[in-house]
């Protein structure tokens, strides 16, 4: 540990109330913004089998444990840690496989206060850093019987290895054609209301007098399969998702007209009357809706199916060359094993105790935060990391060299 590490700890052990040692038993990383310091712990020669987060607020002089959103990095023997952003904590994970070293503890993006608004506590949440971009997930809304499943049916059959559904939970029962885990995961209310309460859907809404949601693994299994995630929601799904970090293109499909859309639905002959008719009504305020500023950023109508597929095309880039982009994914790279970290201007700087980097030469990295992408829910993506050789000129005389590393 440093010097100006060692001063910054004992600053922090006069704010820091007796009974919390935060030197003893494994790795503890606290971390200052503003009136709160977040304090991560950590590390497989403690006790502890898992991170904890634990927040000492200095106006109140009191320990909050905050409700801890996402999949939970593995316990590493040690981590080191940096504000982001002002909004998110950069965790680095020691002795860790080059996938699984890098994650993001969100404490004041935007995901993290609206949750905070949703449960009325502290709330903190785990997103992994994820090599090279990916491309935007795909919203597909419109009213009951317009043709989003036709449409999404026809993407997935042209283009498997592009798309990926985003598999929703509903209440509702199944369809004779429908099976479970592939058209949703059909579900008891009880235990759906549970896991929304629990944090682990992006959004979620009653439709048609039913409870319907996207989780965040369905996004994300999707999504770490290299593929481009295809969503079919309804408006209030496609408000929850637009006001959530996750940045998505969202597509309105309106009918040609409202008696071509009963037409539709009914000849579909998969609801009763009674349903049926509540679709309609429902149909009628979707409608009014698609023109919300900022709601949605394409409308399409569907009168001849093949057509309106064209267009979908159009809006989606589906050419030759931007498939192969999407389906690009970056070369491997290794991290070494210990490290410290600090952040300059847009970029943080990755000063590792090793030089064993299989592709570079330096122990040490830039990772340039400029370039990251989404956040919580689940994954951060867009990570650029560089090897440097030089670092006597500071960090802004530095040019990259080697490949990068993610
Ligand atoms: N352009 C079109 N012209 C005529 N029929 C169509 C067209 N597009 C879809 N259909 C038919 O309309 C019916 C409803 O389509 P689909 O099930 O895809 O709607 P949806 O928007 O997914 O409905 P829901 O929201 O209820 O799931 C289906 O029988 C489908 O074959
Ligand atoms: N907000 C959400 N809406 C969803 C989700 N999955 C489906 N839907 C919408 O529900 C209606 C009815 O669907 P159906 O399969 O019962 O006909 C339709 O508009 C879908 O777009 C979801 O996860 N969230």
């Amino acid at each position: 540990m440093g010097e100006a590490q060692e001063s910054f700890l004992d600053d922090l052990e006069r704010e820091i109330p007796v009974g919390f040692d935060l030197k003893s038993g494994g790795f503890q990383t606290p971390i200052v913004l503003g009136q709160k310091i977040y304090v991560v712990s950590g590390g497989t020669n403690g006790a502890a089998v898992s991170f904890d987060v634990q927040i000492f607020d200095k106006s109140t002089r009191k320990w909050l444990t905050p409700t801890v959103l996402g999949t939970q990095p593995t316990l590493p023997t040690g981590h080191s840690a940096v504000l982001l952003n002002k909004d998110r904590l950069l965790i680095l994970k020691r002795d860790s496989t080059p996938d699984d070293c890098i994650w993001f503890l969100e404490v004041d993006t935007p995901f993290v206060r609206e949750q905070k608004k949703l449960l009325g506590c502290e709330v903190v949440a785990w997103s992994k850093g994820v090599k090279g971009d990916a491309p935007k997930p795909v919203v597909i809304c419109g009213p009951s019987g317009v043709g989003k499943g036709t449409l999404i049916s026809k993407l997935m059959k042209d283009f498997p290895s592009t798309f990926g559904f985003s598999v929703s939970h509903t209440t509702r029962s199944p369809r004779e054609n429908e099976k479970d885990g592939v058209h949703y995961h059909f579900s008891e209310r009880s235990i759906m209301e549970k896991d929304i309460r629990d944090g682990k859907f992006l959004e979620s809404a009653n439709v048609h007098g039913n409870l319907y949601g996207t989780s965040i693994e369905a996004v994300e299994t999707v999504t770490d399969s290299g593929k481009r995630c295809i969503l079919d929601i309804d408006v209030q799904g496609t408000r929850s998702v637009k006001a959530s970090s996750l940045e998505v293109v969202s597509i309105f499909i309106c009918p040609p007209s409202f008696e071509e859309l009963e037409k539709r639905l009914r000849a579909r002959g998969t609801e009763t009357e009674e349903q049926i008719q509540k679709r309609l009504r429902n149909a009628r305020a979707e409608l009014e809706q698609r023109e919300t500023p900022g709601l949605f950023d394409h409308l399409l109508v569907n009168d001849d199916l093949e057509a309106c597929y064209m267009n979908l095309k159009k809006i989606l880039n589906l050419d030759r060359q931007n498939i192969d982009k999407y389906q690009q994914f970056i070369e491997n790279g290794e991290l070494p094993v210990g490290h410290s970290v600090s952040e300059t201007a847009h970029k943080v700087l990755i000063n590792c105790q090793t030089t064993e980097l299989g592709k570079a030469s330096s122990n040490l990295f830039v990772l340039d935060v400029s370039s990251l992408k989404g956040g919580a829910p689940g994954r951060t993506r867009g990570l650029k990391v560089y090897a440097i050789e030089n670092f006597a000129d500071g960090l802004n005389g530095v040019k990259p060299v080697q490949t990068p590393i993610y």
